[in-house]
């Protein structure tokens, strides 16, 4: 049985991720994002379930950027996990009376509307997890009067709840990545996901493009992108990539290893089953039978049997 570490305590929006990617893992709650991904680091787990990405605010920089920077892992599995919130808060508390709220930023970016319509005079402080802010606002002495957090952080958390499904969107998805360290990638199953981080050799008028071009020539379709600053300045930056198909498949290979020739760094961070699967549409020329046999040609040219 795994023990997979994740952004705790219990009742987070990544404990339900977890469980449904792996229902007969043991848990290891941990206090931050950075914390889970470090205990599958040293191996006090053997892996990690975060955040990635969600559907209304993007990217969660700090896995972004512990992906890029931290000891090496591989992602090997992705879930999509739709979100709903809820105002939850001690017995006998009056939405009217609610002064401090207690949550992470991400449900604070996807509850906006509901805040400043319903809490208008509320000061909104960011906490590690919304169950952790569930767990603080169950203590009697709590500074803060409410949180925002999953209805079944309240039932656990022994707060009740003021109102439900308070999200600007009732759609709104996050998703979440299952990372190991670096070890045997999971098969290619023809509806796979792969994701890289990309550090510039240097500076240059259509840096960019050249990167996109790798892709674009093999018919590798992105399906995200970002920058991040290196942290060396203004304008300095590197680049994150998810797209279609598996590093074993030819046109992703090709075009990774075209990456590793043109930039300065490429850290691979895994091909894994996509969670929505999907399969990619394979742009004529692309397929890995039309890869075997350009190089089957190419060998006969150089070989001057042509
Ligand atoms: O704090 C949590 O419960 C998390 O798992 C992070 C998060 C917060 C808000 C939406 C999705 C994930």
């Amino acid at each position: 049985m795994p023990r997979l570490a994740y952004l705790g305590p219990e009742g987070t929006f990544t404990e339900e991720a977890l469980r449904l990617l792996d229902p007969t893992a043991e848990r290891l709650p941990c206090a931050t994002v950075s914390a889970a991904l470090n205990a599958a680091r040293s191996g006090d787990a053997d892996g990690a379930v975060v955040p990635l990405e969600n559907s209304i605010e993007g990217a969660i920089t700090t896995t972004l950027d512990e992906f890029a920077w931290g000891e090496p892992l591989l992602i090997n599995a992705e879930l999509l996990l739709p979100v709903q919130f809820s105002l939850l808060a001690r017995p006998g508390t009056e939405i009217p009376h609610i002064k401090r709220v207690y949550t992470h930023p991400a449900a604070i970016t996807q509850c906006r509307a509901y805040i400043s319509r319903e809490l208008p005079d509320a000061v909104v402080v960011a906490a590690p997890s919304t169950a952790a802010a569930a767990q603080e606002v169950s203590l009697p002495g709590s500074p803060y009067d409410a949180a925002i957090a999953a209805r079944i952080a309240g039932e656990h958390y022994g707060l009740v709840e003021l109102a439900g499904h308070i999200g600007d969107r009732s759609d709104t998805v996050t998703r979440f990545v299952k990372v190991s360290r670096p070890g045997p990638l999971p098969e290619a199953t023809g509806s796979d996901r792969t994701t890289l981080v990309v550090f510039l050799a240097d500076d240059h008028p259509g840096a960019l493009l050249e990167m996109l071009t790798e892709f674009s020539v093999r018919g590798v379709n992105l399906t995200r992108i970002e920058s991040r600053p290196t942290g060396d300045g203004i304008g300095r930056y590197f680049f994150h990539f998810d797209f279609e198909g598996h590093v074993a498949d030819a046109r992703v290979g090709e075009a990774i290893a075209g990456l590793h020739r043109i930039c300065g760094e490429v850290r691979f961070l895994g091909s894994y089953p996509r969670a929505d699967g999907v399969a990619p549409q394979i742009k004529r020329g692309t397929s890995d039978p039309e890869f075997a046999e350009a190089g089957d040609w190419l060998a006969k040219v150089r070989a001057g049997q042509v």
